[in-house]
């Protein structure tokens, strides 16, 4: 079974590895949608793969850190594009949550990363 949560917040970024000439190059902002994805077996019990307020907890300091700041000034998040933010919060969470099974980044409803800690 796979559950979902999703989580939003607002921040302002540059990318500083572009071209002067890229538009994302300059300070900006985005609504950012952030996707859990929970892989593991229905406890029969309780009927969860996992509770959704356990999720809540464990995401809440992150999105704490990166609502309404400038995701540049965080440490590890000095080049914010969505595959470095979805990196970012993989390695944070996934130590607690041995469920997870990817995280999903939106800069636009569009555009997004999605992580499966298939990287070293
Ligand atoms: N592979 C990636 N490519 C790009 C990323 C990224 O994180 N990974 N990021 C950007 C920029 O952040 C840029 O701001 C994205 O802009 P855009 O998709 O155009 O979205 P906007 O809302 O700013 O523009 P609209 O035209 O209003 O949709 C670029 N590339
Ligand atoms: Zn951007």
């Amino acid at each position: 079974m796979r559950i979902s949560q999703a989580f939003k917040f607002e921040a302002a970024h540059r990318l500083p590895n572009v071209p002067e000439t890229h538009r994302c190059h300059r300070m900006h902002g985005h609504s950012y949608r952030i996707e859990l994805v929970l892989s593991g077996r229905v406890d029969p019990r309780t009927g969860f793969v996992i509770d959704f307020f356990e999720l809540e907890q464990v995401l809440g300091p992150l999105l704490r850190q990166l609502d309404h700041h400038c995701l540049n000034d965080i440490h590890g998040l000095e080049n914010p594009t969505v595959e470095n933010i979805a990196i970012w919060i993989w390695d944070k969470i996934r130590p607690r949550l041995q469920q997870l099974s990817a995280v999903k980044v939106f800069e636009t409803a569009g555009c997004w990363a999605e992580y499966d800690g298939d990287e070293p």
